[in-house]
């Protein structure tokens, strides 16, 4: 208390405030200590603020701390003014915890004055791993330099000799022996770090030896021990400010030593631990050096072979921007919507031309004319699939979609007919669609008229298509499994298309440990536990005379390729899900937007089927109808660059060389835009399949399932749902913007992704009954 003495308090507010600050203290101190006390070692009860200071002789603490170890045992807590502390005390104890408790106990506890000193560098009182690091370097260079050997005892016996000079020149009177002694073993750590030792009268020495015992000293003073306990309150003490100027000037004094060692630096010869640190850093920064500059002749050899190789080809392949090394045509390419930048491009380059996405050269088909004769007159040689990275996570090289070879031909011809012996484009399909329709409806009805989103209803009704022909039963809308089925294949189409999947394409080997590829393989994962698993149900309940569907016809041909079944069904559900659901959202999308399209549609309904079920043979009778699906499909534009082909062999084509293995991407949307092809390329006009009488007319450049070996094989199917749902619908309801959107503010710009589904958006379906 004596130190507030000095305090003039002002007033008796003052006074009062401070005594109830520090009653307030007390009482939390109370409350907080009893708390812990049950579970922390014993110990003396600290007094608020002071904790044990009272207690403890701050000159010689060690000694009140030996006592209290009788009392308390060899684990017990102190306060040292509101810091608590812990004391092993007894051989017994301090072994255990620093031995057996490495790790536990090897902290340094780094206090204000100790942060004074070292600002956190250094080896002393550090922590971490760059104090780690230093011991490790202080270690070893010290046993380089003789610690324990030749060298250093050496250089002792050198000291010892300057010593006894100095002992010997006070003729026996009688000396302090602290001055003289000091010297000598400053003198052995100097030379091991400096490389040579001081004369007992260079005043730098002197200095350095002097300041580094006072800072000993005046660290361990009793306001020192205050500042360390209250530093917020003790910063001004004059004890700090010693230790603070002697640092600043032990600082001063040991870089001018390092500067002289530098200037006078041998490579080869390390004359002391300060020398071998140099020589480190130079080394590191050589090596730095070397990596910096070894990678910008990398990137230059890269940027010449690319340009002689470039070069080299271009006579007679596909022109195209000049790329740049390693990232080629990257940065001119919108990778949220890379088909739009590949129609612009096509404007001046041509109908093919090539394209560097990083180091994956693409060579582009543009325009309905040049995507038909390659797709269709050079089939085979444009008909393989190129299989990313990121397709071959998803099937692994099984399947129909992302395959090649006999596996594929032979999966897809089985697919084909087995899709067709379940009805495409007959009746056990149309029964299927329209008992789905039943139930979709009946989805719809319950929103009463109100906004809702399609999405969820309209995918659920495609996905149960697609399962009941696979599995031969659909789901309840409700079931869990179906729910994360359809959501997973969803999220596989959308972040497969992202742009941060694009880059792991592009540089696989770099970017594996992208988010999205982890969504990709771990939705892959999932979906074949599941497919595997309703697989097994069927088998279970298998009867070879009885196909319930594509599952029940595999396994009683082909019992042992369960990996391809597997990823067929996995393909055919992901392929015919989303597609088609897409495709019907823009058609509904598109109605709300053009009401008067909408009434004409329903007209032509109401005139020619009524109010009984409609059936495909209906659609020959319908030509508007056809027509606006026809052109809605056209606008949707739903697979925007195909799926990506590879040439299968070299080829010739409109006098360009393409090589075998070049990736080939089909633009289907400059095929379903083509300026030549289409009378308003850009506007929803279902007169483009509509001729002078009214009657539906077949457009060569309507090319939505691609072209060739490759088209879509689910053509025929999609082509029914799309006819029977999109009709269903619109018999039964009248769909409109949700209130307080006009049609003008429906937004038509597709999602960004893969295929171009409309943004996410509500629409009302208000019933017509
Ligand atoms: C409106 C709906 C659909 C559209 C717009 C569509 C479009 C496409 C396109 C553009 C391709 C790529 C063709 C190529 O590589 O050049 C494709 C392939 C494929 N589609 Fe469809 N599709 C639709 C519905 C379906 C349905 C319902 C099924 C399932 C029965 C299906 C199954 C497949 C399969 C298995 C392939 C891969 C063919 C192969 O690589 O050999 N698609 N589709």
């Amino acid at each position: 208390m004596a130190l507030f003495v000095d305090f003039n308090f002002s007033s008796s507010t003052t006074v009062l405030a401070a005594a109830v600050l520090l009653l307030v203290l007390y009482l939390l101190s109370v409350n907080y200590i009893s708390k812990e006390r049950g579970k922390e070692p014993p110990g003396p009860r600290p007094l608020p603020l002071l904790g044990n200071l009272l207690q403890i002789d701050l000159k010689r603490p060690y000694k009140t701390l030996h006592e209290l170890s009788k009392t308390y045992g060899s684990v017990f807590t102190v306060y040292l003014g509101t810091n608590k502390v812990v004391v092993l005390a007894g051989y017994k104890a301090v072994r255990e915890a620093l031995v057996n408790y490495a790790v536990e106990f090897g902290e340094r506890n780094v206090s204000p004055i100790f942060k004074d000193l070292n600002r956190g560098h250094g080896i002393l009182f550090a922590n971490g791993e760059s104090w780690k690091e230093l011991r490790r370097f202080a270690l070893a260079t010290l046993k380089d330099f003789g610690m324990g050997k030749r060298l250093t005892q050496d250089k002792i016996l050198e000291e010892c000799g300057y010593l006894i000079q100095v002992i010997e020149d006070h003729k026996g009177n009688a000396f302090d022996t602290a001055l003289p002694i000091n010297y000598a073993t400053a003198n052995i750590i100097s030379s091991i770090v400096f490389g040579s030792r001081f004369d007992y009268g260079d005043p730098v020495f002197k200095n350095m030896v002097k300041r580094a015992n006072q800072t000993i000293c005046v660290s361990g003073s009793a306001s020192v021990q205050l500042f360390n306990m209250f530093p917020r309150l003790f910063g001004w003490i004059k004890n700090r400010q010693v230790v603070l100027k002697n640092v600043e000037m032990a600082v001063r004094d040991i870089k001018n030593l390092i500067k002289h060692l530098k200037e006078t630096l041998e490579p080869g010869l390390c004359r002391g631990l300060v020398d071998c640190f140099l020589i480190r850093k130079q080394k590191e920064e050589v090596r730095l050096f070397l990596v910096v500059f070894l990678t910008v002749v990398f990137l230059l050899v890269l940027y010449l072979v690319s340009i002689i190789f470039i070069s080299k080809e271009k006579g007679n392949e596909p022109p195209g921007p000049r790329p740049l090394p390693l990232l080629g045509n990257l940065l001119q390419l919108d990778l949220n919507r890379p088909h739009k930048t590949l129609c612009e491009l096509s404007k001046e380059y041509g109908s093919v031309f090539t394209l560097y996405f990083g180091t994956n050269k693409v060579v582009v088909l543009a325009g309905y004319e040049t995507v038909r004769e390659a797709l269709v007159n050079y089939a085979e040689e444009f008909g393989e699939r190129n299989i990313s990275p990121i397709l071959n996570d998803i099937n692994r090289g099984h399947g129909i979609l992302f395959a090649n070879g006999e596996s594929w031909k032979e999966l897809r011809r089985f697919a084909l007919t087995t899709l067709k012996d379940f009805g495409m484009g007959k009746r056990l399909s149309q029964d299927k669609i329209l008992e789905e329709c039943g139930y979709l409806i009946q989805v719809i009805e319950e929103h009463k008229g109100n906004a809702f989103d399609t999405a969820l209803p309209i995918t659920y009704a495609t996905a149960n298509i697609i399962s009941s022909i696979v599995y031969g039963s659909r789901f309840d809308y409700g079931d869990p499994v179906f729910k994360n089925m359809v959501k997973r294949a969803n999220q596989t189409i959308c972040v497969s298309g992202s742009a941060s999947v694009q880059l792991f394409n592009m540089f696989p080997w770099l970017f594996g440990w992208i988010k999205n590829r982890q969504v990709v393989l771990k939705n892959v994962e999932m979906a074949v536990t599941d497919i595997k698993n309703l697989i097994n149900h069927l088998k279970e309940t298998l009867e070879p005379g009885l196909c319930r569907g594509l599952v029940d016809c595999f396994l009683i041909v082909k019992q042992k390729e369960e990996e391809n079944l597997t990823f067929t069904v996995s393909n055919l559900f992901a392929a015919g899900t989303d597609t088609t659901a897409a495709t019907l959202r823009w058609g509904l999308l598109l109605m709300a937007k053009y009401p008067h399209i909408q009434e004409q549609v329903h007209e032509e309904l109401s005139r020619v089927v009524g109010s009984r079920q409609v059936c495909v043979d209906d659609r020959k009778n319908l030509p508007y109808t056809d027509a606006v699906i026809h052109e809605t499909q056209r606008l949707a534009n739903i697979a925007p660059m195909s799926l990506p082909h590879q040439t299968s062999q070299d080829v010739t084509f409109k006098g360009y060389f393409i090589k075998k293995g070049t990736i080939v991407f089909p633009l289907l949307t400059s095929v379903l835009y083509d300026e030549s092809e289409w009378e308003s390329p850009h506007t929803f006009n279902p007169s483009h399949f509509l001729d002078k009488k009214g009657q539906f007319v077949r457009r060569d450049a309507f090319m939505p399932f691609s072209a060739g070996r490759r088209m879509c094989l689910g053509e025929g199917l999609a082509k029914m749902e799309l006819f029977l749902f999109f009709t269903s619908l619109i018999q039964r309801f009248r769909f409109t913007p949700p209130p307080g959107i006009t049609e003008d503010e429906l937004d038509l710009t597709p999602a960004v992704g893969f295929t171009t589904p409309p943004s996410s958006h509500m629409l009302c379906a208000v019933s017509r009954q």
